[in-house]
C-alpha cells in the first residue's frame, strides 16, 4: 500500500516513519508538511541518513489522492477538522492522530479544547480507534480517530473494572505522568530542558482536554460512570506514560479475582500485557513498544483497588496504535509492523 503522512517532522509522524519503514505491505510513504516543502526529511531528522531519503510535498488534495491509499495525520488539533473530510471523500482511508474527531458531541470539544469543534457528519463516520475494545467497527472504518496518549493508557487500565460493576463508579481518581515528548517537537516555556530537567510539574489540573474523551468512553461502556478526577503531569524523560488509578471496591474482593478478571480480558490481546502478583510495571519495560503493561493490587485495609497502566506514548499512545488501526482496516495481521521488544535499559 502507499501511505501518506502529514505532519511528518512532528514526533508522531517521525515515529509513524520509523515504524512503516519496515511495514511489509507498504510500499511507499509520501510525506507532506505545511511549512517545510521542498526540503529533504533528513534535514529535520538527520537519523533518517541513509535511510529514508526524501522531499516533503506540499499538502495538495489532488496530488494526495493520486499518490496514496491511507493517510496518517499527525498534526496539531483543529487541522484534521479542515483536512479529515476532504481526504476521506477523495476515497482514502484517514488515521486521525489528533482529538479533533474523539468527542462525539461538539460542544462538549468546544467547551474542553476552546476551538471550533469539527462538522458533526464528520465526527460520526469516525470510529475511536482503541482496539482492544473497538476491534469490529475499526474492520469496517474508513475514518479513525486514534486515541490520546493518557487515555489509551488510561482506559485499557480501567476497561476490565468499568465492565464488570466490581467498583463504587463515583471514586475513579487517575493520576497520570507524561514524559516531554507528549508535548510535540516544538520547545516551549514548560517543556524545555530547564524547566524540566530535575522536576516534576502537575498541570492542566481539573482542565485537561483528554478527561471528556475517558469519561466518554467509561460512560459507553458503563453507563453508571459519568465524571472521574484526572490529573496530569510532566517528568523529566522523553518517552513513557504511567498513569495510577485509584478506584473504591463495591464489596470486598481480592487481589487474585481481580488479576483473573484482568487475565480473562486481555486473554487474547497481543499488546496488553496483565502482571503476576505483586509485579508493577515501569515505563522502561515498555520503552518504543506497543505494549500497555498493566499491574494491580487490593488493600484490604481501605477497600481501594491500585491500578498501575504504563505505555509508550509515542508508539501505543500514538504512532503505533495508529499502524495497529491501518494493521485492522485493511485486514493485514494486527502485529504487522509491531513486533517491536522495548529497549531496555
Ligand atoms: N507526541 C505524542 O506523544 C502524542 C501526540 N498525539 C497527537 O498527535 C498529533 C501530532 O503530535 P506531535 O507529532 O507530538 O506534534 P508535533 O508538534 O511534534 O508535530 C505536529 C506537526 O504538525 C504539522 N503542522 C502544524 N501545523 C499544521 C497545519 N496548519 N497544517 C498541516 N500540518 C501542520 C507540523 O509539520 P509541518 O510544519 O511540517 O507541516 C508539525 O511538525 C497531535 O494532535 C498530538 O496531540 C497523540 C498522542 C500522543
Ligand atoms: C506531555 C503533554 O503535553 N502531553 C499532551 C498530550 C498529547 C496528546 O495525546 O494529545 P492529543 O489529545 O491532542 O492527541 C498534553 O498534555 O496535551
Amino acid at each position: 500500500m502507499r501511505v501518506g503522512i502529514i505532519g511528518a517532522t512532528g514526533y508522531g509522524g517521525a515515529e509513524l516513519l520509523r515504524l512503516l519503514n519496515q511495514h511489509p505491505h507498504v510500499q511507499d510513504i509520501i510525506l507532506y508538511s505545511s511549512s517545510k516543502e521542498g526540503m529533504n526529511i533528513q534535514e529535520s531528522y538527520p537519523h533518517l541518513s541513509e535511510i529514508y531519503n526524501k522531499e516533503l510535498q506540499s499538502i495538495n488534495i489532488d496530488s494526495v489522492k493520486e499518490e496514496v491509499d491511507t493517510v496518517f495525520l499527525a498534526t496539531p488539533p483543529g487541522v484534521s477538522s479542515e483536512w479529515a473530510g476532504k481526504i476521506a471523500e477523495a476515497g482514502c482511508q484517514v488515521i486521525d492522530l489528533s482529538g479533533d474527531l474523539r468527542l462525539e458531541d461538539p460542544s462538549v470539544y468546544e467547551a474542553w479544547y476552546k476551538r471550533e469543534a469539527a462538522p458533526s457528519s464528520l465526527i460520526q463516520k469516525a470510529v475511536y480507534g482503541l482496539p482492544e475494545w473497538n476491534r469490529e467497527w475499526i474492520k469496517s472504518a474508513k475514518i479513525i480517530s486514534n486515541p490520546g496518549c493518557y487515555p489509551t493508557a488510561t482506559l485499557l487500565g480501567l476497561a476490565p473494572l468499568v465492565k464488570s460493576d466490581l467498583i463504587e463508579f463515583d471514586s475513579i481518581i487517575v493520576d497520570a505522568k507524561s514524559g516531554t515528548s507528549g508535548a510535540g517537537r516544538s520547545p516551549s516555556a514548560i517543556t524545555h530542558y530547564s524547566e524540566m530537567n530535575e522536576n516534576f510539574k502537575i498541570y492542566q489540573i481539573n482542565q485537561h482536554k483528554h478527561v471528556p474523551e475517558i469519561e466518554q468512553l467509561l460512560h459507553q461502556w458503563n453507563k453508571k460512570v459519568s465524571t472521574i478526577t484526572f490529573q496530569p503531569h510532566l517528568v523529566p524523560m522523553v518517552r513513557g506514560i504511567m498513569a495510577t488509578i485509584y478506584v473504591k471496591a463495591r464489596k470486598k474482593t481480592t487481589e487474585q479475582e481481580l488479576r483473573e478478571l484482568y487475565r480473562e480480558a486481555y486473554r487474547h490481546e497481543r499488546f496488553v500485557r496483565v502482571r503476576p502478583d505483586g509485579q508493577y510495571p515501569a515505563t522502561k519495560e515498555v520503552y518504543g513498544s506497543n505494549y500497555c503493561d498493566i499491574g494491580l493490587t487490593y488493600d484490604e485495609r481501605t477497600g481501594r483497588i491500585t491500578i498501575v497502566s504504563v505505555i509508550d506514548n509515542v508508539v501505543k499512545g500514538a504512532s503505533g496504535q495508529a499502524i495497529q488501526n491501518f494493521n485492522i482496516m485493511n485486514g493485514f495481521e494486527e502485529g504487522t509492523g509491531l513486533k517491536l521488544v522495548p529497549m531496555y535499559p
